[in-house]
């Protein structure tokens, strides 16, 4: 099918490599291609640069860099931080509580920890998206070792408020892991401040390579995890294997331009999904999801009643968007985000996330809503 014009707006998925980027990833492909574990000149060059991006994230999240592991993406920093840390502290309890709109990423494993015999309570929330802090303090028992609550949802942009969550968790001496993948480069995320316990995140969210992801281990609080895989000792022996060194270093590039332009951005960001929101709600039916909470300034979920989803997306086929998170993409099941609010099948059915970034331009905003203005239009004169 022919499409004249194409946007991007799905930017919670994956974003576009940074040109900057890519330029300081090229010279570790060819003339400085040395392993970083090598000791000669070439891998004394790898392994710099290894360092430097390492000091770059650790200036975009206020962490030390000794404390990032690099691993393939946040899931994988996802697989290490809680097979980990449940090893390592099965012994003090086989408890962990996460949350029913946690991503895909966090609630596989969770699932894989039930059947090695863990008990995982998972939180409810209510129609906004929000967790019940007080459920949350009543669930923590003389079992649990583990508190594992994403720092903003994938779908609906929610931010958890993590601060007040690291009180409750730490006043009853429980460690507290975070999925910050979503948070990391689109609002300031000061791991100095928040106090997690470990915490993971991503490349390809922020304008870097995909297949590189960090996973942050807390060294003043002692946060201790079993290694999960053996072999050559890099990152500490926690994630051994030769490193991607272009990878890395297309990651620390990437932290360090977000890291510059995150208060402007947010608010170019905001007004041009103000503008998008205010116009779309015009429609009869459409409800934006987790509208008045907290919110990414980037992320739009919005349900367009008795239209569906499917027929929507293909309709608007000049417009990337997302049914759900990416990860669901090519099934038809209603999202397990909007369904933990409360939203029936159908209307989950019909909901889009539209995710802005660095190349929307209000041009861009402005066709986006005519267009689903069009398409919805037409959708329901279909149906009478
Ligand atoms: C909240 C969240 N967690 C984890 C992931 C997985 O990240 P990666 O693709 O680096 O494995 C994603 C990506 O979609 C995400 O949005």
């Amino acid at each position: 099918m022919a499409v004249k014009r194409k946007i991007y707006l799905d930017y919670n998925a994956t974003t576009p490599v940074d040109a900057r980027v890519i330029d300081a990833m090229i010279p570790y492909f060819t003339e400085k291609f040395g392993n970083a574990s090598s000791d000669h000149v070439f891998g004394w060059d790898a392994g710099e640069a290894v360092e430097t991006a390492r000091e770059q994230i650790g200036r975009l999240i206020t962490c030390k860099p000794t404390e990032i592991i690099f691993t393939s993406g946040a899931t994988e920093a996802a697989n290490l931080a809680l097979f980990g840390f449940c090893e390592r502290n099965k012994s003090k309890g086989n408890h962990i509580i996460t949350c029913r709109t946690e991503h895909k990423a966090v609630l596989d494993i969770m699932s894989a920890l039930e059947r090695k015999g863990f008990k995982i309570t998972y939180l409810d929330v209510d129609q906004t998206g929000n967790l019940d802090l007080q459920e949350l303090k009543n669930s923590i028992n003389s079992k649990t070792i583990l508190v594992c609550l994403m720092l903003s949802n994938n779908e609906t942009g929610l931010v958890h408020p993590l601060k007040k969550i690291e009180k409750i968790v730490h006043e009853k001496g429980v460690k507290l892991m975070s999925d910050i993948t979503q948070a990391v480069g689109k609002i300031p995320v000061d791991l100095s401040e928040l106090n997690l316990d470990l915490a993971i995140f991503s490349s390809h969210k922020i304008y870097g390579p995909k297949g590189v992801g960090a996973l942050y281990i807390n060294k003043k609080n002692q946060v201790e995890i079993e290694p999960q895989y053996f072999g050559g000792g890099q990152e500490k022996g926690m994630r051994p294997g030769t490193l991607n060194v272009p990878g890395i270093v297309g990651f620390g590039k990437a932290a360090e331009i977000i890291s510059s332009g995150i208060e402007n951005e947010s608010v170019r960001i905001m007004k041009m999904r103000q503008k998008m929101e205010s116009e779309l709600r015009k429609i009869t039916g459409a409800v934006v999801n987790s509208e008045y909470s907290d919110r990414l300034p980037n992320t739009t979920n919005i349900s367009f009643k008795d239209i569906g989803g499917e027929l929507l997306l293909r309709k608007l086929n000049s417009l990337a968007i997302s049914r759900g998170s990416a990860c669901n993409s090519n099934t038809v099941k209603p999202s397990h985000v909007l369904k933990a609010m409360g939203l029936s099948d159908d209307l989950a059915l019909s909901s889009i996330r539209i995710s802005l970034g660095r190349k929307t331009s209000m041009e861009d905003i402005e066709f986006t809503v005519m267009e689903i203005k069009r398409v919805v239009g037409e959708l329901k004169k279909e149906m009478v």
